[in-house]
C-alpha cells in the first residue's frame, strides 16, 4: 500500500528513465517528476519530499550543482539525495558522497537493486520523522514539548536580538488544577490538559506564534512578531478561549477551567538573557494567581 506521507522526487532529463523509475517506485511512495535542475529545486522546496533520486548528467544544471543548492537551502538541506547516474567512475561517486548524497547508483541500473536501496532510505527517512516527533512533541497533548520550546526560544531570541524587535513570552498555568485532579480524577485531568493545549494552539496560528507544554499543567507561549497591543489581544483571546471551553470545575472560584498567565515583552539585548526573561514571565504568572486567577499579568 502507498504511504501517503512519503514522497519521492525523481529528477532525470530522459523521459524513459522517469517512466521506468516512477513505475518501479509508485507502490512505495507518491512520485513527483522533474526533468531539469531548476524544476527539481523548485519542486523540492515546494513539496519537501522524503527522498530525491537525482541524475547527474543533465543539460543546464547538472546533478552536482543541484545538490549543492539543495544542501545550501534551509528547507531542503535535510532531504536525502540518491544519485542515479551514468557516471560510474569512482571519482564521480566520491564527489557525490562528498556533496552530501546518501547513496550512489550507477546506470545501467538493476531495477531490483534500485527498489531495495530506495526502500532502505525510505525506512530510514520514516524513522527520522518518528524520532524527530518523539524528541519534540508532548505525547499527551501533541503540541511541542519543552525541548522544542528551548530550541525555538533560542532561535526567536537571536532573530529579535538581530532585528532589535520585541519578543513576547508568556507562562500559562491551569488554575486550581490539583483540585480538579483530586475531584474529577487524573484521566479527566489529562483530557483537560489536551483540550487546553489544543485551544491555545488554535489561537496561536501566525508563523512566529508558538506554544509548548512546559511541564505538568504549565504551558509557554512565544509571540515573535507583534507589538504590545497585538500580543495583549492574542493572550486575552487565549484566556477567553479556555473559559469558552466551558469545562466544569466545581472547586474553582469561576466554576470552570480557567488559566492564568504571566507575560513579558522585551527586546533582547546584551544585558538580558532568555532565562531571565522567562523568570520574569513566571513572576508575573505568580502575580496573576495572587490577583484572583483567570487573567494575564504583564511586565511591560
Ligand atoms: N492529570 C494530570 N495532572 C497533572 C499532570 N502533570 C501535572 N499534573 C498535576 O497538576 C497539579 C498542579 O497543581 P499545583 O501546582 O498545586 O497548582 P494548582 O492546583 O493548579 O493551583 P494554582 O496553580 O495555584 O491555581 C498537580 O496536582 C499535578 O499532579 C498530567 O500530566 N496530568
Amino acid at each position: 500500500m502507498i504511504s501517503p506521507a512519503l514522497r519521492i522526487l525523481i529528477v532525470d532529463d530522459e523521459k524513459p528513465n522517469l517512466v521506468v523509475l516512477s513505475n518501479l517506485l509508485k507502490t512505495e511512495a507518491q512520485i513527483t517528476l522533474a526533468s531539469n535542475g531548476k524544476a527539481a529545486i523548485e519542486k523540492a522546496q515546494e513539496l519537501k519530499p522524503d527522498i530525491i533520486l537525482l541524475d547527474v548528467v543533465m543539460p543546464d544544471q547538472n546533478g552536482f550543482e543541484v545538490i549543492k543548492q539543495l544542501k545550501a537551502c534551509e528547507i531542503t538541506r535535510a532531504i536525502p539525495v540518491i544519485f542515479i547516474t551514468a557516471l560510474g567512475d569512482v571519482a564521480s561517486e566520491e564527489t557525490g558522497f562528498e556533496l552530501g548524497a546518501c547513496d550512489y547508483i550507477s546506470k545501467p541500473f538493476h531495477l531490483g537493486i534500485v527498489k531495495a536501496r530506495v526502500k532502505l532510505h525510505l525506512t530510514i527517512a520514516r524513522q527520522c520523522i518518528m524520532l524527530e516527533m518523539l524528541a519534540n512533541v508532548d505525547p499527551l497533548t501533541t503540541i511541542p514539548n519543552r525541548r522544542k520550546f528551548d530550541e525555538q526560544l533560542e532561535a526567536e531570541w537571536l532573530i529579535a536580538q538581530r532585528n532589535q524587535q520585541p519578543l513576547v513570552l508568556a507562562m500559562v498555568d491551569v488554575d486550581k488544577f490539583k483540585q480538579y485532579n483530586d475531584h474529577y480524577g487524573h484521566a479527566a485531568g489529562d483530557k483537560v490538559l489536551t483540550q487546553v493545549a489544543q485551544a491555545l494552539n488554535k489561537q496561536l496560528q501566525r508563523p512566529r506564534d508558538f506554544v509548548a507544554r512546559y511541564g505538568g499543567e504549565e504551558f509557554v507561549i512565544i509571540i515573535g512578531d507583534s507589538d504590545l497591543s497585538g500580543a495583549k489581544a492574542v493572550l486575552d483571546n487565549c484566556r477567553q478561549a479556555i473559559e469558552d471551553l466551558d469545562i466544569e470545575h466545581e472547586l474553582s472560584t469561576h466554576n470552570k477551567i480557567t488559566i492564568s498567565a504571566g507575560a513579558i515583552i522585551c527586546t533582547p539585548n546584551n544585558g538580558v538573557t532568555s532565562v531571565q526573561a522567562l523568570k520574569q514571565a513566571d513572576t508575573m504568572l505568580y502575580q496573576a494567581k495572587e490577583c484572583g486567577r483567570n487573567q494575564v499579568c504583564w511586565n511591560e
